[in-house]
């Protein structure tokens, strides 16, 4: 590609009047892609994907199993490289970069997140279901204690309101935790739904933490509602280049440099060398595009979680029912992370004539 154009010409951007933001980024298609790869990431791409997402400026990239430290398993799928092994190797790559890790309580222990910080894992990112924070509270106290940077992730914020959503990050910050993200894990909001959502958070906990968002594309709002995050006061921003992450993937990282780049907002990312990475290096990564279809707009438009898609995939192959209708169900139940086998106990119900 011709370098020459290495600043953003005056006739293209378009700064906006409302902020001058100094947004940081975390690219994770090496943690929620590994739901799209099912978990099946070798060395190699760990070393190319983090070499080409550090020199393009990515400040943080996150490397764990899909569904954090410890989720190699018969119930989320097993990993064919051990993660610590994944991490270890980022963190020898990375120059600038620095390396975090996602636990969830009840799924990694504290032992799995010593041994990630002594493999060079400086960001502990610690995800709950978001009326479930209680349950990170000591992993926040033992990520302090070892001088990590903690993140907290309130998953599924679409089902609850901004109000509560407050509080359940007050809990967070409380127990030590430096950043609260809403995540939209089913990639269900809508526009104002982030930002009324992330606002609240900064109103309970702004001035002593940061606030973050976690888009995922499954209504196809992934940079849009990024952007409204970041307008209502979200300065930790995640997504995945190229979209590499579970359902139709996460926001794309690269669009949403472009946008920030447009808009006058500061990011610290080269959108030519990230544009490049994301067609050179991660896509031959991926097994396939993440795309808008049947399947993951129906995690969107139900409210699903987004890594339930190959669980759902294999359980509609299996019992030979439609994929898309146990999504449906899985979100008339509200069915949240850790109840995968759920999606097996619909297929059943389905085959038998039942919800049809
Ligand atoms: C464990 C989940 O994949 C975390 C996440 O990325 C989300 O809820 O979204
Ligand atoms: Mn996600």
């Amino acid at each position: 590609m011709d370098r020459s154009v290495d600043v953003l010409p005056r006739t293209w951007s378009q700064t906006d009047p409302t902020s001058d933001l100094d947004l940081r980024l975390t690219d994770t298609c090496l943690r929620d892609g590994s739901h799209h790869k099912r978990h099946q990431f070798v060395p190699d791409e760990v070393r190319s994907i983090v070499g080409a997402l550090d020199a393009a400026g990515i400040p943080v990239i996150e490397v764990t199993h899909g569904d954090g430290l410890g989720g190699s398993s018969f119930n989320y799928g097993f990993s064919r490289t051990p993660e610590q092994e994944l991490i270890k190797l980022a963190a020898e790559t990375a120059t600038r970069a620095r390396i975090a890790f996602l636990m969830l309580p009840g799924v990694g222990t504290k032992d799995d997140i010593r041994a990630a910080q002594d493999n060079g894992g400086q960001i502990c990112r610690i995800a709950t279901h978001c009326t479930e924070a209680d349950t990170s509270r000591q992993h926040f106290g033992l990520a302090r204690e070892l001088g990590l940077e903690t993140v907290g992730f309130l998953m599924m914020s679409h089902t609850q309101s901004p109000e509560t959503l407050a509080r359940q990050a007050r809990i967070m910050v409380d127990a030590g935790c430096q950043c609260v993200y809403v995540v939209d894990s089913a990639g269900a909001l809508v526009m104002e739904g982030v930002a009324d959502r992330v606002a609240a958070v900064v109103a309970e906990i702004g001035g002593e933490a940061t606030v973050g968002f976690h888009g995922h594309e499954n209504l196809g709002l992934g940079v849009a509602n990024t952007v409204i995050a970041a307008r209502a006061g979200a300065t930790q921003i995640d997504g995945s280049v190229r979209r590499f992450g579970a359902g139709a993937g996460n926001t794309p990282l690269e669009a949403f440099i472009g946008v920030a780049d447009k808009l006058g907002w500061n990011t610290g990312v080269d959108f030519l060398q990230i544009v490049d990475a994301a067609e050179d290096v991660v896509r031959p990564a991926m097994p396939e595009e993440c795309t808008l279809n049947r399947m993951t707009l129906m995690m969107g438009y139900a409210g699903v979680y987004s890594s339930f898609l190959k669980h759902a995939g294999n359980a509609a192959e299996r019992y030979d029912v439609s994929g898309a209708k146990i999504l449906l169900e899985a979100g008339r139940r509200q069915l949240i992370g850790g109840q995968e086998d759920q999606l097996i106990d619909i297929a059943l119900m389905l085959k038998a004539g039942g919800g049809q």
